[in-house]
């Protein structure tokens, strides 16, 4: 058997679509999951190999279920990423006219990208939260929903047409999805690479978040990502989900780990992967002395200091 990609199902989801752009999605036998729970459990119980499911998009921000999964538990680690452009299409079973929907299911995340059209062409729609668009399309073919925001791609798999096409509330709105296995090495830096981490903070001060991102600022790394999450623990209780630009092997990245291990009370490291836009990465302001080659110089240094040879 060849080895399994689990990702966020049932077939036709968007989700399925990002994942076979991956080059290496074609030589592996790629599963559903009824959730991003189940897709990365499959991971860590070792049923799969990798888990692709979707993590942040351009509307609303992090997909909350994958930060909080990625977060907690058995650690995991990001080997890529993909970016897609969404709009939707209203799904609905044949014969169905407008004035005939009740209810209406997708993912929660897709409510955000479509809030507007909803209140403009189906004002009095009930709306039903499913484990993702196109299982909201299979719920629409059981017949217990009306009709489904999903991708147009999934009305022949569920014996759907759509009533509507290109429904997006925000031009180009963009979903990012990510394939997450165990950790493992690191694919070597292509130059265009980001870096995803955790942060806890020792204890509750002011200026505090300032002292992590300090760590990213001082050494020139630019951030592509921040967003809280509650730890569990209490109101106020957050961690920090972050994406800086570079890679864990370039000396300015390492570094900026250095000091965040050195100060926060837990780090936890989730890959150092390529972009999907492949834009290099470029040193920010302060540039000065943030090259690796003057990170090796000035250890170099301390350590002629250290031995009387300065
Ligand atoms: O992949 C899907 O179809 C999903 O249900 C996740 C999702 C939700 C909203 C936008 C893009 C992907």
């Amino acid at each position: 058997m060849p080895a399994s990609y689990a990702y966020l199902g049932p077939e036709g989801t968007f989700t399925e679509v990002a994942l076979r752009t991956l080059p290496e999605a074609a030589t592996r036998e790629l599963i559903p999951y009824v959730s991003v729970q189940s897709a990365l459990d499959a991971v860590r119980t070792g049923e799969a190999e990798a888990a692709f499911v979707p993590i942040e998009n351009s509307v609303e921000g992090g997909i909350t279920t994958t930060l909080d999964e990625l977060v907690a538990g058995a650690p995991l680690m990001i080997y890529r990423e993909v970016l897609l452009s969404i709009t939707f299409a209203l799904l609905v079973r044949p014969g169905t006219k407008l004035s005939d929907i009740k209810t209406v299911s997708a993912h929660p995340a897709a409510q955000p990208q479509v809030r507007n059209w909803l209140k403009k062409n189906l004002p009095d729609a009930h709306w039903e939260s499913a484990a993702s668009n196109a299982d909201a399309a299979r719920l629409v073919q059981e017949g217990q929903y009306d009709a489904a925001f999903a991708g147009e791609f999934a009305a022949a798999r569920y014996g759907l047409e759509a009533l509507e096409t290109e429904i997006h509330d925000a031009e180009n709105a963009q979903t990012r999805f990510v394939l997450v296995g165990r950790p493992a090495r690191p694919a070597a830096p292509t130059g265009a690479d980001k870096t995803s981490v955790v942060l806890w903070q020792r204890d509750d001060h002011p200026g505090g978040l300032r002292d992590l991102l300090g760590e990213f600022a001082t050494r020139g790394i630019n951030l592509m990502l921040l967003q809280s999450r509650p730890t569990g623990a209490g109101i106020g209780n957050y961690c920090f989900c972050v994406d800086a630009e570079g890679h864990i092997s370039d000396r300015r990245v390492a570094e900026a780990l250095m000091g965040l291990k050195r100060i926060c009370l837990q780090v936890r490291y989730l890959g150092s992967y390529p972009r999907a836009d492949m834009q290099p990465v470029e040193v920010q302001p302060p540039r000065l002395g943030t090259s690796d080659d003057e990170f090796v110089a000035a250890a170099d240094w301390v350590a002629r200091c250290q031995d009387g040879r300065f």
